[in-house]
């Protein structure tokens, strides 16, 4: 009890608020993080190399929700550090590269977000070996990606219209069902209504369908928390956990 009590006055202090069962603790610092969860040593010094030196609340308790398998809905305020509360997690569950073609798919609305998230991945990547994409008009073809590539390659970042554009081809051009985490960043966007050939969510659920491999497990990240996007996003999820801003400064994670 007086765990449970003590577990729940740091997540106060912190401004993080959860919904859901077994939520596991929060972690204080990156020292904590190393001594409760196996990070890898590469993991280790790539965050250090970043000048990370604490976490920010977003990555306190979405990091150890995500090593522990779960699937979240978290929001944060713009510049909290999302990036790396959802790559750093995926990062061990993918433990090193495979051959089977890409494990981690990374959805942003815009190609500046999906830049920058490629920066981020690959920065926090160094010494791994894990081959990172960001989807581009230039590589967008059947040989980079398709069945009859290498497939050595591990994690995509994209946005939805890049992505469904190789899906949409014949053969497609590329295969998701190797993979193991979605990831929406942005999801609000990604769930905002629009007119039906330009919106984004029939191409997210395209996504949603290629991504076959029944072990996949699905993450949003998002800046706000709108009641639309809310109600499309979660089925699939057996947990909501994530973070909302009641103000700039508050997170929830749900
Ligand atoms: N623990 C940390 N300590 C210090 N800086 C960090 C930490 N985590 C991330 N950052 C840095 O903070 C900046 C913002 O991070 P990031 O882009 O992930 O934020 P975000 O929440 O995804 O923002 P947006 O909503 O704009 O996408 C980046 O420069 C990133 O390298």
């Amino acid at each position: 009890m007086i765990f449970f009590l003590q577990a729940n006055a740091f997540r106060n202090a912190h401004k993080i608020y959860v919904n859901g069962s077994d939520v596991p603790d929060a972690v204080a610092s990156f020292a904590d993080l190393y001594e409760h969860y196996n990070l890898p040593s590469y993991l280790r010094r790539n965050v250090a190399s970043a000048g990370y030196l604490k976490p920010t609340p977003i990555q306190m308790q979405a990091i150890p929700l995500m090593l522990h398998g779960r699937e979240v809905l978290a929001c944060a305020p713009t510049g909290s550090g999302k990036t790396a509360a959802f790559i750093i997690p995926i990062l061990v569950h993918l433990k090193e590269p495979a051959k089977v073609g890409f494990r981690a798919v990374i959805v942003s609305p815009t190609r500046e977000l999906a830049q920058q998230t490629y920066r981020e991945c690959s920065r926090l990547c160094v010494g791994s070996g894990f081959k990172v994409h960001v989807l581009t008009k230039a590589k967008a073809s059947a040989n980079s990606f398709g069945p009859s590539s290498s497939q050595r390659f591990d994690i995509l970042v994209t946005t939805p219209s890049r992505l469904v554009h190789m899906l949409s081809q014949e053969p497609p051009a590329i295969q998701l069902n190797s993979v193991e985490w979605l990831v929406l960043d942005e999801a609000d966007k990604l769930f905002e209504d629009g007119p039906s050939d330009s919106g984004f969510r029939n191409q997210v659920a395209q996504i949603y369908s290629a991504c076959d491999n029944p072990k996949v497990k699905h993450a949003l990240f998002s800046a706000t928390l709108g009641q639309g996007w809310r109600s499309s996003a979660t089925p699939t999820s057996p947990l909501q956990s994530g973070s909302s801003s009641a103000s700039r400064t508050q997170r929830r994670m749900q």
